[in-house]
């Protein structure tokens, strides 16, 4: 078990922007479980969609891996020979301790755990990409670079997963999902004072869409089909598929 998250539960002078830093990767586990309603769902469902994706010989990407909770799911559900995972984060105390992880239980596919940046990553003979809450934190002009990038490298017949924050259009039940999940949260212990400071820290670098601005672009990205396969308050998760036969 990870340690408890308490970053952000004393009164901080000045509030910088949200970073992926030592202090955030020591708690990770704790934070994310505790403030993403269906987390844990959304990783054992990637493990089965994994199961039903995955094909011998080709690369599975978890872009934005963090510790490698999904990258550890696929690697349980994969059943095919000659399989590779590419597990890919920019925070270096995020890499290393994924390392860690990764190496803490054998299993026959390997993975590869690269520090670098989501948005150069050469993507080719994938059968799964898994970009499990990541999309939110790239700059707006990057999503869809990022997401023609996927659709190219994937192989016919294959999925991309898209889990993220959502925003809504309709103002009233953006509110209702909002508070939602701010009872979410101080249901899990977060005090007011920890939940606002989070919230600022994270408002210029998390931007978050609306399902249907995520469909648009995976659309515009190639995708012949893709629909929202989890939803909890306003955070869920959407599949996208290549069309073609793997
Ligand atoms: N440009 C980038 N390049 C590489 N990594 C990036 C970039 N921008 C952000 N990240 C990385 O994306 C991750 C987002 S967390 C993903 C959880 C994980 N998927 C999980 O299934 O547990 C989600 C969250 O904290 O809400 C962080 O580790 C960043 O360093
Ligand atoms: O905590 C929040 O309010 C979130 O939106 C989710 C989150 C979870 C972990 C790191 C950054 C954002």
């Amino acid at each position: 078990m990870s340690d408890r998250d308490t970053l952000f539960s004393a009164p901080i002078a000045s509030l910088g922007d949200w970073t992926f830093d030592e202090r955030v990767a020591e708690v990770f586990p704790d934070m994310i479980q505790r403030s993403v309603p269906g987390y844990s769902n959304i990783i054992s469902m990637i493990g089965m969609l994994a199961e039903r994706f995955v094909q011998p010989g080709t690369q599975v990407y978890d872009l934005g891996c963090s510790l490698g909770a999904a990258t550890l799911s696929v690697r349980r559900n994969i059943r095919q020979d000659g399989c590779k995972i590419i597990a890919i984060d920019n925070s270096p105390a995020m890499v290393e301790r994924c390392r860690r992880h990764i190496d803490a239980w054998k299993a026959p596919t390997p993975v590869e755990v690269v520090e670098g940046d989501i948005r150069h990553v050469e993507i080719k003979n994938a059968s799964l990409v898994v970009l499990n809450f990541t999309l939110q934190f790239l700059e707006p002009d990057d999503r869809q670079l990022l997401l023609n990038n996927i659709y190219q490298g994937l192989n016919p017949g294959g999925a991309l997963v898209l889990s993220e924050k959502f925003s809504f259009e309709d103002a009233a039940v953006g509110e209702l999902l909002f508070n939602m999940h701010h009872d979410f949260k101080r249901a899990n212990g977060y005090s007011e004072l920890e939940i606002s400071q989070k919230r600022s820290m994270l408002e210029n670098v998390m931007l978050t869409d609306s399902v249907e601005a995520h469909k648009a672009r995976l659309q515009k990205a190639g995708f012949e089909h893709s629909e929202l396969w989890f939803q909890c308050f306003n955070f869920g998760s959407l599949v996208a598929l290549k069309g073609g036969t793997a």
